[in-house]
């Protein structure tokens, strides 16, 4: 039985940047559009992970990104929140700001206690 428990969950389009282009790109496949975007706690060994899964009927998931401890999460506005993991850049780019705020507060909470 999957023990992830998901801490919270908010609306928003999973971005990446594109290093070379010097933009941003939707995340996953079929262009931009609206994820459900979860923290999952894994209790058994205390990991963290972001995932996220379109909203539309297929499903996809566009992020699947583990936090490690000592990353810096960036609102770098109060819509768009952004992380690196060791690869590339995560932009999340939430519906409402209080989605994002309490998106925020979850994502501090678990790189606190990892
Ligand atoms: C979806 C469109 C998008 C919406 C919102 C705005 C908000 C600002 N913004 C950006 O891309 C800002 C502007 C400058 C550019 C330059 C570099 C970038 C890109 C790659 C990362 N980065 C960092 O500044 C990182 C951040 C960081 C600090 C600390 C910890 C982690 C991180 Cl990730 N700094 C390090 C040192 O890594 C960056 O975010 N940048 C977004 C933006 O214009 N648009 C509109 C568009 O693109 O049309």
């Amino acid at each position: 039985m999957r023990l992830e428990v998901s801490l919270c969950q908010a609306r928003a389009t999973v971005m990446l940047y594109d290093d070379a282009g010097r933009r941003w790109v939707p995340a996953g496949t079929g262009g931009q559009s609206v994820s459900r975007v979860h923290i999952y706690q894994n209790p058994a060994n205390n990991t963290f992970r972001v995932v996220g899964r379109k909203l539309q009927a297929d499903q996809q998931v566009v992020i699947n990104c583990p936090l490690v401890r000592g990353t810096k999460y960036n609102e770098a506005t109060p819509n768009f929140h952004q992380w690196r993991d060791s690869r590339q850049v995560w932009g999340l780019n939430f519906g409402g700001k209080d989605e994002a705020a309490q998106f925020a507060s979850t994502m501090l909470h678990a790189l606190d206690v990892l």
